[in-house]
């Protein structure tokens, strides 16, 4: 029968045993009991408890931690007085093989990164920012076109500007990775450019229409990043046309329709960047954080090409 006083006396024995036994446990892996043993005992006891010496330490080392067994004796000194590199040496020796100063992590695989978004939604703008201010380096691919140039545009820079007869020998030599007619004009991503560019290990970024992210995506399926460049509103991205002046009226019909119809697409890429009125640094701040993301994935993306 169990009488209050019996309950009482059971439970000193207890924490009599309990107390005796503190500074037998091991150090790391059962550090949580040691933890709740300690706020069992009163302020007393507390303050008569002694910090643990270089020889309790020692007798630490002695137990196994998981399967790897650490060898006996391996004198650890005080942290409050070890020089740090005597320290280490003695942490070394007791762990049982020197600690290594290789990357726990592999290096990042170089990124293609594919930006894309209805005509007016400010791609060009956002990469020109990101070729000339970004912490990143990145290659732009320059993308080739029959398109006529623009007064601000430089050949080879923003765009390689070729004839309709060279776009399609280039066609035929199979030396594009895609290629689209865009509104009366041919665009199309070299595939020299990224192959010499992944090979020296950059990150390449692609400038593409929606019908030519949706091939891109057939052929990088997941080892590209597909990013969509939105306005904040199809008003903010008709007048962003308007104001372009590049734009004749029926152009400009057309692409805004275009642009209704682009925008169900976004569900098919992985991130979606808006580019709001003004406020284009803060969209080329969310590409490089996308881009800084993706680098510290754990599962790495690998380009096929
Ligand atoms: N955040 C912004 N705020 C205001 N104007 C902008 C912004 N971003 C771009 N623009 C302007 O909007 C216009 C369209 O931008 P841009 O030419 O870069 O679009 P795009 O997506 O490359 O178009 P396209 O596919 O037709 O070449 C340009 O005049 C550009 O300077």
């Amino acid at each position: 029968m169990w009488t209050s006083s019996s309950i009482y006396s059971e439970c000193s024995m207890l924490r009599r045993l309990l107390c005796t036994s503190l500074p037998r446990l091991p150090l790391k892996p059962q550090s949580s009991s040691l933890t709740i043993l300690n706020s069992s005992l009163t302020q007393n006891q507390k303050q008569k408890q002694k910090p643990l010496s270089s020889h309790t330490i020692k007798s630490f080392s002695t137990s196994k931690m998981g399967d790897a067994p650490r060898p006996l004796s391996v004198p650890i000194p005080t942290l409050e007085k070890a020089e740090r590199s005597d320290l280490l040496r003695a942490l070394e020796a007791s762990m049982g093989s020197p600690f290594s100063s290789e990357p726990l992590s592999p290096n990042p695989n170089s990124l293609i990164i594919v930006i894309s978004g209805p005509s007016g939604v400010g791609k060009d703008a956002l990469i020109a920012r990101l070729r000339d201010n970004s912490r990143l380096a990145l290659h732009f691919v320059v993308t080739v076109t029959t398109r006529p140039r623009r007064p601000a545009e430089v050949d080879g820079k923003d765009y390689i500007f070729v004839s309709k007869e060279e776009f399609l020998g280039m066609v035929e030599r199979e030396e594009l990775l895609e290629y689209a007619l865009v509104y009366g004009d041919y665009k199309g991503v070299p595939k020299q450019q990224i192959r010499e560019c992944l090979a020296k290990g950059c990150d390449v970024v692609l400038r593409v229409d929606i019908q030519g992210a949706a091939t891109l995506k057939k052929v990088l399926g997941k080892s590209a990043v597909f990013v969509f460049v939105a306005a904040e509103s199809e008003m903010a991205l008709v007048e962003r046309l308007v104001d372009r002046k590049t734009e004749t009226v029926e152009s400009l019909l057309v692409r805004i329709g275009t642009a209704r119809e682009e925008m169900k697409h976004v569900k098919n890429f992985d991130y979606v960047v808006v580019n709001a009125k003004g406020k284009l640094d803060n969209a080329v701040k969310l590409m490089e954080s996308i881009i800084d993301a993706e680098k510290a994935r754990v599962s790495q993306r690998t380009p096929l090409l």
